[in-house]
């Protein structure tokens, strides 16, 4: 059905008339997108009540840069662009951090902004909100576009879509200036100037002989290891992910976010004893995995004495010999690599079992150690106990989704709770930003339907805890657990130099659950392993939005977390 805008009024010449607003609305239906991820203003605000009004759901939230990172974490999950729209110059600006974002971690993402009138912009004549939005964007997304007139919308959308999604994804900037949104023409017309993007990501085949010297190099070793990064996660193949990994017996690593993609409990995973077989292996297959600094690049003291061999699977050429020789590169999309690798690998080839058992050996001992630390019932908590009752959670509700953000909060988390199911943990992403977790806990409920739980440090949630709002007005099945330690790292810093607080520490005993109470939301305020318990398991029974305020020992923690030598502090340590 056409999506009129009016009719022309001149007598013996009327015609249905269509204009910006609604081609954009049109544009994004025929592309099967269907949220947007929104903060309203001049001149977009008609636009996102139109696009609701048309059916599309858009989620308006307090800060463009938690609409950024939820339209990033959409694209994520599903596989098709997330959508922002925020308003010109510092709509744009908050904006753009979540793009920037999105590029480096490969989430296909289109930052939408309104923009101020070119002709003005370009003499610089001071319009409202005057800023050269397309050239400040280029750099930080993988292509930028702006659209000037109604005719180009459906060619403008095509190719951001297209950008977005195919080969490596990223983010996509897409500049709409306030005037093209009034821009009447044809509605017909209008209607054949819209792009449905067809295979928008084609299959990336990769070459019969480089799955050959894969596989080739793979059997030749004595220690083979498998990393399974987010790429793997992101691809969807997740049946021919278990199939090679179980086929080759290969013990696997699991980065961050592709934890689940085979359940953490697997016998093959080597989660809990990653610096042996980081130390020890002698051939590495990075499957979506790239060796920058979370893999300590591929060199030095993590990666041990030991000769080392890696094949590296990865959608984009440039990505081999990054930071140490690919003795394999494969290139093609995951899914296409590794069916490859399943169609090839025969039978009769598995890991040594010498090697298997004695990464089984290490994985028992470091569990076994684990264990006692988190069954401790102490008040307040440490980090241990009350993670030890969030693991429980999320293996009783392996559909949940966890989103987890901070230093310490982050960094233990991300051990203690194993993952059984593939997209289930959202974090930091490459950078180790701050302030993902709203926004991504929003799109993660609305994009699945499951609910959330939000593993957050007191200071990681400061940066987007007003979007609790959003989540009381949207009513979604949230619950956020605050380790509320009353500072960073640490809640017991002091400054000896004058009266202001040490740089580091917030208020003590601060009340988050007060926060969700003042939007209709339910705040519990946990002080013990058993209460937070109770409160989590409440919440996920319930679905109603919740902020639990899990009451943490300040002394509890380490100063570096565990990125010691990120860590300005500990790097001074170091040189003296
Ligand atoms: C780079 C890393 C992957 C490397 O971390 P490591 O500490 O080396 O490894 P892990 O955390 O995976 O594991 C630590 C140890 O726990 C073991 N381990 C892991 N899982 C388990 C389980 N389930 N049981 C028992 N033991 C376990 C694992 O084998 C290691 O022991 P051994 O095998 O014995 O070694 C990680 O530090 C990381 O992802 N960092 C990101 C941090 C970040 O983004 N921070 C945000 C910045 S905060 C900020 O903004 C700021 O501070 O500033």
């Amino acid at each position: 059905m056409l999506n009129t805008a009016t009719k022309s009024e001149a007598p013996g010449t009327e015609q249905e008339l269509t204009d910006g607003f609604h081609l954009v609305i049109d544009a994004l239906k025929l592309n099967g997108i269907n949220t947007i991820y929104n903060v309203p203003g001049i001149p977009i605000t008609d636009l996102g009540r139109m696009a609701q009004a048309a059916g599309i759901r858009v989620i308006s939230f307090r800060h463009e840069q938690n609409a950024g990172y939820a339209a990033g974490i959409a694209g994520y999950l599903t596989k098709k662009p997330g959508v922002c729209l925020t308003v010109s110059a510092p709509g744009f600006l908050n904006g753009l951090t979540a793009l920037a974002h999105a590029t480096t971690n490969c989430y296909p993402m289109i930052l939408v902004s309104g923009s101020s009138e070119r002709e003005i912009v370009d003499l610089q004549q001071g319009d409202y909100e005057e800023m050269d939005q397309l050239a400040i964007a280029k750099p930080l997304c993988k292509a930028a576009y702006r659209v000037l007139h109604a005719q180009d919308i459906g060619i403008g959308f095509a190719r951001a879509i297209r950008a977005a999604v195919s080969g490596r994804p990223g983010g996509v900037y897409l500049d709409l200036p306030a005037k093209l949104f009034g821009q009447v023409m044809n509605a017909e017309a209008g209607q054949k100037s819209l792009v449905k993007v067809i295979d928008a990501a084609p299959a990336q085949i990769p070459s019969p002989a480089s799955v050959k010297r894969a596989l080739d190099v793979l059997k030749s070793a004595k220690r083979p290891l498998i990393i399974l990064g987010k790429g793997a996660a992101y691809a969807q193949a997740d049946e021919e992910i278990k199939s090679f990994v179980e086929k080759s017996g290969v013990p696997f690593l699991p980065m961050s976010m592709a934890k689940g993609l085979l359940p953490d409990t697997h016998p093959q995973c080597a989660g809990a004893a990653r610096s042996t077989v980081l130390k020890d292996s002698d051939v590495v297959m990075l499957i979506g995995a790239r060796l920058n600094w979370l893999l300590s690049h591929g060199k030095g003291k993590s990666w041990g004495d030991q000769p080392k061999k890696f094949i590296q699977v990865d959608i984009e050429p440039k990505e081999m010999d990054s930071n140490v020789e690919i003795v394999a590169p494969v290139v093609g999309d995951i899914g296409s690599v590794v069916s490859a690798f399943n169609q090839a690998i025969g039978a009769g080839w598995t890991a040594p079992a010498e090697w298997t058992k004695a990464v089984s050996a290490k994985r028992e001992e470091n569990v076994a150690k684990m264990a006692p630390k988190l069954m401790n019932n102490k008040s307040p908590m440490d980090y241990h106990g009350a993670l030890g009752v969030l693991k429980n959670v999320i293996k009783d509700h392996p559909e949940a989704i966890l989103v987890n953000e901070g230093a310490n909060t982050l960094d233990l988390a991300r051990g203690v709770i194993d993952m059984y199911r593939p997209r289930k943990r959202l974090d930091v992403g490459t950078w180790g930003v701050m302030g993902i977790g709203m926004g991504q806990a929003i799109a993660a409920a609305l994009e699945t339907g499951h609910p959330v739980l939000a593993v957050e440090g007191d200071s990681a949630f400061g940066f987007s805890g007003m979007e609790v709002e959003t989540i009381c007005r949207y009513n979604l099945p949230i619950c956020v657990v605050i380790f509320n330690n009353d500072g960073i790292y640490r809640g017991t810093d002091v400054n000896g130099a004058n009266s202001d607080p040490a740089t580091t520490v917030f208020v003590k005993g601060a009340r988050y659950d007060k926060m969700m109470e003042a939007f209709g939301g339910v705040g519990v305020n946990a002080t013990s392993p058993d209460e937070l318990k109770r409160a989590v398991n409440e919440a996920m029974a319930s679905r109603k939005p919740t902020v639990i305020n899990a009451v943490i020992d300040p002394a509890a923690g380490s100063e570096s977390g565990r990125i010691g030598n990120l860590n300005p502090q500990s790097v001074l340590q170091k040189k003296k």
